[in-house]
């Protein structure tokens, strides 16, 4: 019979004797040390963010989003020897990817958007399962090892936005959905493969070096790269003035010249061909493999010594969870696939202007990535004509529901329409399917947040009183023409967001694009959220030019103060004066004029959006305050001038 419940033995786990337990923590002490990851040795380890168990054994870790900012230490998560899913997605993790060969369990591997350096892990080609391999948006370098040609079960493979230079591997897995080793460094020949035929050229894009079929650029006829079966591609890439003939500029499938369709037929045979001996050795091996498996598979049900019960994946389980894993493989799979089938389109100019370059040329520019934002990642690119542009590439996964095409083009047209030497021209847009691009003028002295916060060392002390008024009414200037001029409303002003022009005039830039943003996506940092008017906070109330006032006016806070809005104190107006005045304590003479632009800078930041003026409203108060300004100046020079 049970004993009873107070004589119940404790339960047999230990937190400090299981390995994994070590692991996660040994992992935290590195990564996090901001803190940010909550593993509290209160709760059992399965219990913790992220962790899934099956028995006492991790079988899957999702730490993603977390701002982690440290390391990815070696002999750490290795140890999860049950481990089938890891993703550290979107954090902030510096230095070399570590030796993983412990992992040998694992299925699905998402380091993308971190800081991760050095070159592509050789202790990958161990992970015999894994079938999904995510190392985007990273800074890795050197080869892309040959030796991934061999992983044949990968399904999903992701490289793009890296450093990564040499040439492509044939790879030819006949299980590969998804590919992409754009914004990278690569060059040489793309290998003309069944698999790799599969993909467009998006997946090939900003690699100023590659060339061949796939991508339809020529490569040097002297440089042998179809093996000795397939004969080098000829035909001349189209040149611009062809592709001018027409009034639009082609999308990537129709600059593919007729005797390069040609030529593609021929190898088209040949593939045929090869295919089909592959498909034929495919079979067969698929087969013998079926009957091996079979055989092991008995064999296993006989010779596996009993484990201990806690270590056991109970078959049931193990299902289940390869059936989330699926799921959540094939939602990243839809996003990315999006991507790769936009291949066709056309680079619309706004506002009547001269096309300066061709789609094809934008795709193959060199490119640097800027950023990464709210609803998309922004790069600098430099096309051959030397003109320098800046790309943002809209994030289909975070547009609204309604984005279709002809809503998205309307309202790019308004917005393309939009001039003012205070705003940041868009010159351009493409978009095709969901894959969407606005080009930007590059605007090359950085933005407003990285000269109000810059390097710790370097700003220490908030911006000189005259500048903080000539960026006010710079970005009034630019916000009131979006308001008055064209009705339409910013919605996402922010220091990230005001770019200083070449003569260190602000410029506004994203403007008019939170509209076509998912509100329910937005994954902001407090210091994004803390722009947000009150009345579009925690609701579906689109922004409006009250509510972009409201940013103004924290913005101006920002200026004033140097401190991140995050970091502003939740005050009356007439606490705030004294809370800026200790901190701008040594501004001397300048005290009256601040108070005046902070009066403007509290005004605009009421909680009630009536009680905020107009941005026009706004633009003559700063005017007026640099006229009473330029008068105090004038007198002081020449105190006779007859002034009081
Ligand atoms: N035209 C440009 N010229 C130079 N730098 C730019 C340009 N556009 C954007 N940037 C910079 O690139 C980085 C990324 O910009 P992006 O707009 O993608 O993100 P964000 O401004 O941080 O956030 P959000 O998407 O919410 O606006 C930012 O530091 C921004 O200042």
């Amino acid at each position: 019979s049970r004993p009873p419940l107070t004589h119940r033995p404790p339960p047999t786990f230990n937190l400090l004797t299981s390995s994994d337990a070590t692991a996660l923590l040994a992992f935290k002490s590195k990564a996090d040390p901001s803190n940010h990851l909550h593993f509290s040795s209160a709760s059992h380890f399965c219990h913790w963010e992220g962790v899934k168990c099956v028995g006492q054994k991790v079988v899957r870790l999702v730490l993603q989003s977390l701002d982690l900012g440290g390391v990815f230490a070696q002999d750490t998560l290795s140890l999860l020897d049950q481990l089938r899913v890891l993703s550290l997605q979107n954090n902030s993790l510096t230095g070399l990817i570590p030796n993983l060969s412990g992992l040998i369990n694992l299925k699905s591997l998402f380091l993308d958007g971190n800081y991760f350096t050095g070159p592509f892990p050789p202790s990958i080609s161990f992970l015999h399962r894994l079938r999904t391999l995510d190392f985007s948006h990273n800074n890795l370098s050197g080869p892309i090892p040959t030796w991934l040609s061999k992983q044949d079960r990968f399904y999903y493979l992701r490289l793009d936005w890296n450093r990564f230079n040499g040439t492509i591997p044939p790879l030819n897995q006949s299980a590969l959905r998804t590919f992409d080793v754009s914004g990278n460094n690569l060059s040489g020949a793309i290998p003309v493969t069944p698999t790799l035929l599969h993909f467009g050229p998006s997946s090939f894009a900003f690699n100023p070096g590659l060339c061949g079929e796939i991508i339809g650029k020529e490569c040097n006829p002297k440089e042998p790269f179809f093996g000795p079966t397939v004969s080098v591609v000829n035909a001349p890439p189209p040149t611009v003035a062809e592709l001018g003939q027409s009034a639009h500029v082609h999308g990537v499938d129709n600059l593919i010249s007729q005797p390069y369709k040609k030529k593609q037929n021929r190898t088209a045979v040949i593939i045929g061909f090869s295919s089909g001996v592959f498909l034929l050795i495919g079979s067969l091996a698929c087969f013998l493999m079926a009957v091996k498996k079979q055989r092991n598979s008995k064999k296993k049900d006989l010779s596996t010594p009993v484990m201990a019960l806690d270590t056991v994946v109970t078959a049931e389980a193990a299902a289940e969870m390869q059936i989330e894993q699926e799921k959540e493989l094939e939602e990243k799979v839809k996003r990315v696939q999006v991507m790769q089938v936009a291949k066709s389109g056309n680079l619309m100019f706004c506002a009547g202007e001269k096309q300066l370059y061709t789609l094809d040329q934008l795709m193959t520019a060199s490119a640097e990535l800027l950023g990464r934002g709210s609803i998309g990642t922004t790069y600098k690119a430099v096309l051959d004509n030397r003109l320098i542009v800046s790309v943002k590439r809209l994030d289909a996964s975070k547009m609204a529901a309604g984005t279709n095409k002809e809503a998205f083009e309307r309202h790019m047209e308004s917005v393309g329409g939009l001039r003012h030497p205070n705003l940041v021209p868009l010159r351009a847009y493409f978009q095709a399917k969901e894959e969407r691009l606005l080009v930007y003028d590059y605007q090359p002295n950085g933005s407003l947040f990285s000269l109000i916060h810059g390097s710790k060392s370097s700003r220490a002390k908030p911006l000189h009183w005259t500048s903080c008024l000539k960026i006010a009414e710079d970005i009034a200037q630019g916000l009131s023409y979006i308001h008055q001029a064209w009705r339409l409303v910013h919605g996402n002003l922010k220091a990230s967001n005001v770019l200083l022009g070449p003569d260190f005039e602000a410029c506004i830039t994203d403007y008019c694009l939170s509209i076509l943003a998912d509100p329910s996506n937005s994954h902001e940092n407090p210091d994004s959220t803390a722009f947000r008017a009150p009345e579009t906070r925690n609701s579906n109330h689109q922004p409006s030019p009250k509510s972009d006032v409201y940013a103004f006016g924290i913005l101006l806070l920002e200026l004033l103060t140097g401190k991140p809005p995050s970091q502003h104190p939740f005050l009356e107006p007439n606490d705030i004066v004294n809370w800026v005045r200790s901190i701008r304590e040594d501004d001397g003479g300048e005290d009256n004029r601040m108070s005046m632009l902070l009066e403007v800078a509290t005004v605009c930041s009421s909680i009630s959006p009536e009680q905020r003026p107009t941005m026009w409203q706004v633009l003559k108060m700063l005017q007026e305050l640099k006229e009473i300004v330029l008068m105090e100046d004038i007198d002081q020079l020449d105190p006779g001038s007859g002034r009081s």
